[in-house]
């Protein structure tokens, strides 16, 4: 894939294209943190200028570590969105998929980042609005297809946050691209972002959330917010796609393309300590299933981080939803959020391992194109244009080859007629032997004939042969053609009854009486000579 400058950071540095991005973002110290934190130190240190933060176990041992963005409590939701959502979803604009996730301990800012709606304050919008926003903005109306589908994962099962009923969506496989794909859920069409907040206000009401000791709106499930845009390249400046399948251009290059791509933006269940969370019943079990699914994307990150060849993408949901965003050909960004608080050190450090191990992973990053049906109607009428003049080539070549084979037939019985006459005359000479001395000059006259007889005979015998070896050749000729590899079957087919009527002409002129006739008579002549030449 070549290098565009046009798509921005992602794809600044070739060798970077694919690798999973990842930012660290610092949630604002809550009531519960000044009062509990009063006595201890800061437990991270932030140098965002660097990418840098480091972390500090006590006054004596930390640990530095660089991210591809460092924010800290006063970043702006605007910034983090410039910085981690905006340049996937420009990709995915310009036809790749691509997945923006926020993973982190409960309560530490995931739905504030993602799906924070802004609803009494636009500049608190969260990564889902504002990335709507932007593709709202970018897209087409009349030629271009923006809808939505918003899930969640709760206890193992996909729910429809749209439509409630709907609590256990399939999640399949395309059999042709290997994509992932949620065939019962619902799709809305979005036309403009009133609507979208609309859609996504009714899916947030539907989302499984709980008081916890850990926030108070904690989220119980994984929220999926499915964007699929499709593009059309009519009337587009052509720089502003990539050249994709320059094959398909050069073979047909009147037909346009479109593109298929797909957004997905997760905000993941926050992992708990449910000794912190302090939850039980309903709630315990929903922890469990929670932490159990996350742990199954660490084990995956993990895998891919290390190279491993067995990636165990089944053992969840989770991790077979997001099996094209890790390891797959997605453009990936992820943001974990931390807690500065000194409580969380040892749920802020696995967060922050899983984040380093994540910027491991390296996507083969793909371009989804597909042909609307028109173009596809027109690849067709062009199949089909060549296969008429390939078959009318074709049906010449039969027509001609049928001719020649009807002129050898006729030359052939011609030269069998000059034959069985010429042997008729050698018969006529042998019955009249020469006795007398009248009868030796009659002899002699005899002799001539006969001789004469004879070499028309050969020569005959040498103009059959000939056309013999000719209609060898043809025979010949149309087993190439057969074996043509161009031939169509339906030519094959026909080619190959010709060639069956072929054989049975000869089969038959074999077996002709004429033909049996012949042959007696090429055996007598040697020995009607022989008989001549002792009377002689
Ligand atoms: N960067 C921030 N600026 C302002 N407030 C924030 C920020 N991050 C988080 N908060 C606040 O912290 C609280 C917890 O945040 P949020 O619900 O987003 O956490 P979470 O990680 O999604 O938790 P859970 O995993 O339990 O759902 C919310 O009241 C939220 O408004």
């Amino acid at each position: 894939m070549p290098y565009r400058p046009i798509l921005g950071r992602f794809l600044q540095k070739p060798e970077d294209a694919g690798r999973v991005r990842v930012a660290v973002r610092v949630r604002p110290r809550n009531d519960e943190d000044l009062y509990y934190d009063s006595e201890l130190i800061d437990c991270l240190e932030l140098q965002p200028e660097l990418r840098r933060l480091k972390l500090r176990k006590n006054n004596w041992s930390s640990e530095s570590y660089i991210f591809d963005d460092v924010f800290t409590e006063s970043a702006s939701q605007k910034r983090v969105y410039e910085a981690v959502a905006k340049p996937v979803v420009e990709t995915v604009l310009s036809g790749y998929n691509g997945t923006v996730m926020a993973y982190g301990q409960t309560g530490t800012g995931k739905t504030y980042t993602i799906g924070s709606l802004g609803n009494d304050n636009s500049s608190e919008r969260g990564i889902m609005v504002r990335a709507l926003e932007d593709v709202l903005a970018e897209i087409s109306p009349g030629l271009d297809n923006l809808s939505i589908s918003y899930l969640q994962l709760y206890l193992e099962a996909i729910h429809d946050l749209l439509a409630p009923d709907k609590n256990n969506i399939a999640l399949t496989k395309d059999s042709k691209s290997g994509e992932v794909c949620l065939p019962g859920a619902t799709v809305v069409e979005i036309s403009d972002i009133d609507q979208f907040l609309q859609v996504l206000q009714t899916g947030e009401k539907n989302r499984h959330a709980s008081n916890t000791k850990m926030n108070a709106r904690s989220s119980r499930s994984h929220a999926i917010l499915v964007v699929h845009i499709q593009r059309s390249s009519k009337g587009k400046d052509e720089n502003e796609f990539l050249s994709v399948n320059i094959n398909n251009s050069e073979e047909f290059p009147h037909l346009s393309a479109f593109f298929k791509s797909k957004l997905l933006i997760i905000d993941l269940a926050g992992s708990e300590r449910i000794d912190e969370s302090g939850v039980d019943g309903q709630m315990l079990e929903e922890a469990k299933f929670i932490n159990l699914s996350l742990n199954s994307l660490g084990k995956c990150i993990n895998a891919l981080a290390e190279n491993s060849t067995h990636i165990p993408t089944r053992d969840s949901k989770l991790t077979r939803l997001l099996s094209d965003s890790f390891g797959g050909t997605a453009r990936t960004s992820l943001i974990i959020t931390v807690s500065p608080s000194a409580r969380h050190y040892s749920q802020t450090s696995s967060t922050i391992m899983f984040g380093q191990r994540a910027m491991k992973v390296v996507n083969a990053v793909k371009l989804k194109e597909d042909y609307d049906s028109e173009s596809k109607y027109r690849k067709l009428e062009c199949q089909i244009d060549s296969l008429t003049s390939e078959l009318e080539k074709q049906q010449k070549d039969k027509l001609h080859l049928e001719r020649r084979l009807y002129e050898r037939e006729m030359t052939l019985a011609e030269a069998e007629n000059k034959l069985f006459e010429a042997e008729k005359k050698l018969a006529v000479a042998e019955e009249k032997p020469a006795a007398t001395s009248e009868g030796q000059v009659e002899g002699s006259t005899y002799q001539v004939t006969v001789a004469f007889n004879e070499m028309e005979v050969t020569d005959l015998m040498r103009k059959l042969e000939e056309k013999r070896s000719r209609h060898a050749k043809m025979e010949q000729q149309l087993t190439e053609f057969l074996q043509n590899g161009t031939w169509k079957f339906a030519e094959a087919t026909s080619m190959i009854n010709l060639l069956i009527k072929l054989e049975n002409h000869q089969a038959a002129a074999v077996a002709s009486p004429r033909t049996q006739a012949m042959v007696i008579w090429f055996a007598l002549i040697p020995i009607a000579l022989l008989s001549l030449y002792f009377l002689w």
